[in-house]
């Protein structure tokens, strides 16, 4: 009986042995085969043009050595390896698209869907244009657009006059008062107030005092949006106050559009037809959920906000180091805006013709939203003007800042030459060597609205003042935060004296003189 038992507790030793081995012989295999995963594409697109990646972690070091300056390494690597190049993000394979050829395949001829990992970020957004599924967008954006007419612009250039208004008044105060003033912030208030007149038809008055809580709200948004993008696939590691800060963000936003929307449902039809068109009237009327309409609003502001204002203040940031060019934009806004008007009216803005070169060449030089159009592979293709192999689910972004500034495509690609935009210059180069707005069907359906605003700001602004840098030319840089924004380097007081112990930068410090002053 002993020896059974004894036979029988060897027997089991002998099997608890060979179950710990099969375990560990299985756990090695596991390691092994998550290591070959892990490092299986890098081997396999060993070839393909690109700075060499350092295992584990890829290329993300070198990304975050300079943070905001991301656009000016890219660009060095696209003149080392190709206008067409990847990037490894741990070892994720990203294809950063410079050549034009590709650029057309990706955003057009394959219509690529938008990287869910973009989709991702931006989906506190609700059902917005910018976060729709491909299958969801094609209805939702022909429905918009529709409405976006020339009746829609009428009443944009409506609400352009009230804020610009408001602007002149504020900057007459401060101009030829030798005071330092940051026109990056000015034009950032006049844009958001634009904007959000444009939506609702109310001013958020945000040029003239902080005490309406929806721009504070905007900004948080967009700020908290950009750190998701940032930090993916971190973001959950993210403190819970950010996470937070965007839940009250949305929550102001929320409260204050189902304010108006209540209002406006509330309207007689003799109201309706006595005040001005807005954005909630295009979405209210495509018969949207009351969510989607608020998405869609949310989109709008975030989406046309800074984009416009951090391009206008490049624009005359490049103008400010160049008489010659001033001097034309005066010259036109004097031929159109009729002598007793401030603004110019609504007909002649078609006229303005060199101040659209103008603005079209700082669109060019600091393109806002220079890296956003992100998309991802559908299919195994070959790109065709690279011959780089991209795999179904590789992520693709298509770089406007890279194509505006690789000298195959541009001659002298860093110098401010409007001349460039000319009728004749643009009908003989290919549309995809300029794509501030991108192209294919998630292009920026905001376009006209953004030309219409900055010629409109521009004439008003060159008729009235001239502006002069209060730093040196080079200590005002491009930084980069999803979109493009100017930065002043130093730190300066208003009367221009460096002043490191001040707790933040400006945009874009300028003195402004009135034209009468020279
Ligand atoms: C200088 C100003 C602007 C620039 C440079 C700009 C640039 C862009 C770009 C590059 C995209 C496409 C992103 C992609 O490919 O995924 C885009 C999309 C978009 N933009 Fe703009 N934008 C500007 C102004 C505006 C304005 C004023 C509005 C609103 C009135 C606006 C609303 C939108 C919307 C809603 C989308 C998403 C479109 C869709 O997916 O169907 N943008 N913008």
């Amino acid at each position: 009986m002993t020896s059974k038992l004894e036979a029988s507790g060897l027997q089991l030793n002998i099997s608890t042995a060979n179950w710990f081995t099969l375990f560990i012989l299985t756990a090695l295999l596991w390691v092994l085969y998550k290591c070959f995963k892990y490092v299986h594409p890098y081997w396999r697109f060993r070839n393909v043009p690109g700075p060499p990646p350092k295992w584990p972690v890829g290329n993300i070091f070198e990304l975050l050595k300079n943070p905001g300056q991301e656009h000016r390494l890219l660009l060095k690597y696209a003149k080392q390896y190709g206008p067409t190049f990847q990037l490894w993000y741990l070892n994720r394979r990203m294809v950063i698209v410079a050549d034009p050829e590709d650029a057309k395949f990706v955003l057009a001829t394959r219509n690529y869907p938008k990287s869910p990992v973009f989709r991702r970020c931006f989906s506190p957004l609700g059902h917005g244009l910018l976060t729709l599924s491909a299958e969801e967008h094609p209805v939702q954006r022909k429905a918009i657009s529709q409405r976006f007419n020339e009746e829609f612009l009428h009443s944009l250039h409506h609400h352009l006059t009230a804020e610009l208004e408001v602007f002149i008044s504020q900057v007459d105060a401060l101009c030829d008062t030798e005071r330092v003033v940051d026109l990056d912030a000015l034009v950032s208030a006049l844009t958001l107030d634009v904007i959000a007149r444009t939506a609702f038809g109310v001013s958020f008055s945000t040029q003239t005092s902080q005490q309406h809580p929806m721009p504070y709200a905007v900004l948080t948004l967009l700020d908290e949006l950009v750190n998701n993008m940032i930090f993916y696939p971190y973001r959950f590691w993210v403190p819970q106050v950010t996470q937070k800060r965007l839940n009250e963000a949305l929550q102001v936003i929320r409260k204050f559009c189902n304010m108006v929307i209540d209002l406006r449902l509330q309207e007689s039809p003799e109201e309706k037809a006595n005040r001005v068109r807005d954005l909630l009237d295009i979405f209210l009327e495509s018969e949207e959920t009351r969510e989607n309409v608020i998405a869609h609003v949310a989109t709008f502001m975030l989406a046309g906000h800074d984009t416009t204002s951090h391009t206008l203040s490049f624009c005359m940031y490049e103008v400010a180091q160049n008489r010659d060019i001033e001097k034309k934009l005066q010259e036109e806004s004097d031929r159109w805006i009729p002598e007793q008007e401030k603004i110019i009216p609504f007909e002649q803005v078609g006229h303005l013709e060199y101040t659209r070169m103008v603005w079209n060449e700082a669109l060019r030089t600091h393109p806002a939203a220079a890296n956003t159009s992100v998309r991802c592979a559908d299919r195994d293709d070959i790109l065709p003007g690279s011959g780089i192999r991209v795999t179904k689910g590789t992520g693709l972004m298509v770089s406007s800042y890279l194509i505006h500034h690789l000298p195959q495509y541009w001659e002298d690609p860093d110098r401010f030459i409007p001349e460039r935009h000319t009728k004749e210059a643009v009908r003989q180069r290919s549309p995809y060597h300029f794509l501030p707005f991108s192209r294919g069907s998630r292009n920026c359906i905001g376009q006209f609205v953004a030309n219409h605003e900055a010629l409109t700001i521009l004439s008003t602004i060159y008729k009235r003042y001239e502006i002069r840098l209060a730093v040196d030319a080079d200590q005002v840089e491009e930084y980069f935060r999803v979109t493009m924004k100017p930065h002043c380097r130093v730190r300066i007081d208003s009367e221009g004296k460096k002043d490191p112990s001040l707790d933040a930068h400006l945009g874009l410090p300028v003195r402004i003189y009135s034209r009468k002053h020279f």
